[in-house]
């Protein structure tokens, strides 16, 4: 069974084998700062200008970072002081979670396909759905204690934000009112990341260069920096801010905007200094729904540069694409 990075590093004072990168795909001694540039959208702010800055992020960076979005601080604290709980829970408490049971939707893993990929990466992470809450609730941890209560709430304050952030994207992109509504966002996931210490950060990644698969995706992350996102083919960081949201756009939202909006390459950096744990929440399309650019936003002059396909389709092929290094959404592209 693979072992958990977070149980096992407490053991062991250097990087182990598995997990060291071929220096071609090693973080190394590059010097990475913070973009100062990377939007930040006020959600309080002046509404008319409100969905032009999002459309803008969105089409620039792929990413922005959301303040003044009514999830409260102290809830966006407590979920993350609940999840470090979680994961310093002895082994056995979370090892109950690995499962490859398909009826058993809560899951712990670890890196990301233990058993299948050539180079682990530095993380630990349990992954539930939460959409709708009284189906899933149920399979979440009941250690720590308070763990269905605190993320049962921030769930659904994370889902109804997502939905208010869609809402206005689908008014920048001037498409019909509720586009992103029923099959579009049927569900919501959330993965509780953990990166521990680590030995030697320049040889490894906690997350390698990806882009999100779904629709929209809130990132909690705490005050430890470590994101990375790629902009202009370099590495900048995302650096932490109080009380904000990451919010990036997945790969659906790029191909029903036929191409308008760009989901970005990220990656993970782990600290030889502290622990970082993080909370991602993605909207997800259902896996019968069918994909395509809008067809509103498609014309002679603007043909659709994606074929249609089901959302379970695109899931099919997606991590495997990915952990290969091979652009995932590259097969449902048309070619001129
Ligand atoms: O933990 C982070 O900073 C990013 C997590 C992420 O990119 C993901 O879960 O897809
Ligand atoms: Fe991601």
């Amino acid at each position: 069974m693979a072992q958990l990075i977070s149980n096992m590093c407490s053991i062991q004072p250097v990087v182990p084998e598995s997990y060291i990168l071929p220096p071609e795909r090693r973080p190394g001694q590059l010097v990475v700062h913070p973009c100062k540039t990377i939007p930040v959208i006020d959600l309080d702010g002046d509404q008319n200008e409100l969905v032009q800055e999002i459309i803008k992020a969105s089409q620039e960076y792929g990413f922005f970072q959301l303040i003044n979005h009514g999830v409260s601080e102290e809830l966006m604290k407590d979920v993350l002081v609940v999840a470090k709980e979680f994961f310093d829970l002895p082994a056995e408490e979370k090892q109950r979670f690995f499962s490859e049971d398909p009826k058993q939707t809560c899951r712990m893993k670890t890196s990301i396909d233990f058993a299948r990929e050539k180079v682990h990466f530095w993380r630990d992470s349990l992954r539930h759905p939460c959409h709708p809450l009284e189906e899933h609730i149920q399979q979440w941890p009941e250690n720590p204690a308070r763990y269905r209560e605190v993320f049962g709430q921030y769930s659904v304050e994370v889902r109804n934000l997502s939905l208010r952030i869609l809402d206005l994207v689908c008014e920048g992109l001037v498409l019909e009112p509720g586009y992103f509504g029923g099959e579009l966002s049927w569900g919501q996931k959330m993965s509780v990341n953990h990166y521990p210490r680590c030995p030697d950060p320049t040889l490894v990644l906690g997350l390698p260069k990806h882009r999100d698969a779904y629709l929209i995706t809130l990132l909690n992350q705490g005050d430890v920096p470590g994101l990375q996102v790629l902009k202009d083919e370099q590495w900048v960081a995302v650096e932490p801010l109080p009380h904000a949201f990451v919010v990036n756009i997945n790969h659906m939202l790029q191909i029903i905007s036929n191409g308008k909006l760009k989901s970005a390459d990220h990656r993970v950096v782990p600290s030889s200094n502290v622990a970082r744990t993080t909370i991602a929440s993605f909207i997800r399309p259902s896996s019968d729904v069918v994909v395509q650019p809008a067809t509103s936003l498609v014309s002679e002059s603007n043909p659709p540069l994606y074929k249609s396909f089901t959302f379970g389709d695109f899931i099919g092929s997606y991590m495997k694409d990915t952990l290969e290094g091979i652009d995932p959404l590259e097969r449902f592209m048309i070619r001129p």
